[in-house]
């Protein structure tokens, strides 16, 4: 991060949400401790709820209270937030708001910058962007950007709706779909890891790489989600964005430039290029699954089905893996096998890219069980990278021993890591749209995932539920690989 911290008013629509306590507050507190945020900035709060500046500001505060640091006076902090309650169906009201911005815009000296975060259900996504730009809130001698939460759409078409009506109020270019994912130090440090070391870029082919591994698996279940849940399912919720993101971004071709929309057009030929399967072959490519009841980290768990606001037969699946397929020369025959459920086993985001074996191996030969080689990059929680390898036994014999070079990022300097909202609103003030995804690449996410979607609205489970929470999921998903000579590499620190 730079040290040039931006100016500008953040209107939040949704101030007294869960994402906006939980994420939003705690990223600017983080962004202004560290004096990455200049003294010159303001945030507006909306939501229906009647606050008082000095209770939303309390509610700030209790949001932050768990960052006990003794130089940043928190008063001070949250004097720097407004609350201004409205319904954001009732156009009049932004007149109102349209008049407190530029009252603030005064005092704070933003110099006309507006970003305008939308923290709420996404059905108001589209209504919030067109009564902006009607009573001319977009409009300023600063700039003005569009944040949007996910999720963006249901499907493709919904999608595609919910852009033409953003596009007819904010151009692309101001407009900032989250995926928190992208965020995420170790999902970033992805280019690095590939486009930074001369030893890998040359090995990153099918030629060298057997498969590669991405799991995200949870231990929560659906908490109190369940109503958002059951319309979406693991599919929607974790593989059309996050999961399809960092696929790209293993994948693409080495950008011309380290620029936004260099980095974009090598995704976006990434996901133009996977295979798509027909419905009727969704089952040979994809495993759903759905949690049982069981036990996760010690405690006992109900099933989904008994979640509050999940129906009882409900059919939504709880767990997605998948072999996808990229058509290009680079990736030709090359599994990439996705995974990711609730109630697993353990919290944890990887990456395993598995290196093909020699062509001839001398070790096998004296019956030693040659470790593949692997290069595992550690999302989360564990934030870091592993080499395996195989070297000398230490004692008189010449037999090898898998060895593993790890570096881990944590323990570098685990407290200065930043959240990936704070890196996302940082980049956002700052108009660096990389880590956002483009409409191309939402547009194309969504076909993808449509055609397995509907496969399986089409066609129930009748096998549901089929993991017990705590475990790794169905034994289906294990069978995926193994039909073709692989297995998954384990993500738990036990196995
Ligand atoms: N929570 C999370 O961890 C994540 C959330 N998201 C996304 O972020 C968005 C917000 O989620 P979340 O914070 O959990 O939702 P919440 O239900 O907790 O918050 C919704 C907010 O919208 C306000 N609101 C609702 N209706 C109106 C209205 N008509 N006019 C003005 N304000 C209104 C509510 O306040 P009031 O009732 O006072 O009006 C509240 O502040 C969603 O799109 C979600 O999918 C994405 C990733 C993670
Ligand atoms: O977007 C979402 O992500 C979270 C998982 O995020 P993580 O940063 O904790 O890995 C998931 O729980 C949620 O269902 C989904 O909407």
């Amino acid at each position: 991060m730079t040290t040039n911290a931006p100016k500008s008013i953040i209107v939040i629509f949704g101030a007294t949400g869960d994402l906006a306590n939980r994420k939003l507050y705690p990223s600017i507190y983080r962004l202004y401790r560290n004096k990455e945020l200049s003294e010159d900035f303001a945030v507006i709060g909306v939501a229906r709820r009647p606050l008082t500046n000095d209770e939303f500001r309390s509610n700030v505060r209790k949001s932050v209270n768990h960052f006990e640091d003794e130089k940043v006076d928190h008063d001070t902090f949250a004097s720097h937030f407004h609350y201004h309650p409205f319904d954001v169906t009732d156009l009049k009201s932004y007149q109102r708001l349209n008049d407190l911005i530029s009252t603030l815009d005064v005092e704070y000296r933003t110099e006309g910058n507006r970003i305008f975060y939308l923290a709420m259900a996404p059905n108001f996504f589209g209504t919030i962007a067109a009564n902006l730009k009607s009573e001319g809130l977009t409009t300023t001698k600063g700039w003005s950007r569009l944040v949007i939460e996910k999720p963006f759409g249901h499907n493709f078409e919904s999608a595609r709706e919910l852009n033409d009506q953003i596009r007819q109020a904010f151009t692309e270019d101001q407009i900032y779909r989250i995926d928190h994912y992208l965020g995420k130090e170790m999902v970033q440090n992805i280019e690095v890891i590939r486009f930074a070391n001369a030893i890998f870029e040359p090995l990153w082919n099918n030629q060298f790489i057997s498969n590669i591994q991405i799991t995200s698996s949870e231990t929560l279940g659906v908490e109190d989600r369940g109503r958002y849940y059951e319309s979406s399912g693991a599919l929607r919720d974790m593989v059309q964005n996050h999961i399809l993101q960092m696929m790209a971004l293993l994948a693409m071709e080495p950008p011309i430039k380290l620029t936004t929309d260099e980095i974009r057009s090598e995704k976006v030929k990434v996901l133009r290029a996977l295979r798509s399967i027909t419905e009727e072959k969704v089952d040979k490519y994809f495993v759903r699954g759905q949690y049982d009841r069981g036990t996760v980290d010690g405690n006992e768990i109900n099933a989904y089905r008994d979640s509050n606001s999940v129906d009882p037969h409900s059919n939504t699946e709880t767990f997605v893996s998948g072999k996808l397929l990229i058509d290009n020369f680079r990736w030709a025959g090359v599994p990439f096998y996705i995974r990711t459920g609730k109630r697993m086993k353990q919290k944890s985001t990887e990456i395993v890219i598995q290196f093909k074996d020699l062509p001839m191996n001398l070790y096998y030969d004296k019956g030693e069980n040659i470790h593949p080689n692997l290069l595992v990059i550690h999302i989360q929680p564990d934030e870091g990278v592993t080499l395996h390898l195989n070297a000398k036994k230490g004692d008189y014999s010449s037999t090898s021993t898998p060895i593993q070079l790890s570096y881990n990022n944590n323990s570098n300097d685990k407290m200065n890591t930043p959240e990936a909202y704070e890196v996302l609103l940082y980049d956002c003030m700052r108009g660096d749209s990389t880590n956002f995804t483009h409409w191309d690449e939402v547009a194309l996410s969504w076909k993808y995932v449509d055609i397995i979607s509907n496969a399986w609205e089409n066609k129930s489970s009748d096998q549901f539920p089929n993991y017990e929470s705590g475990s790794n999921g169905p034994k289906d998903s294990d069978d995926l690989l193994e039909k073709d000579g692989f297995h998954w590499w384990s993500v738990t620190r036990d196995d």
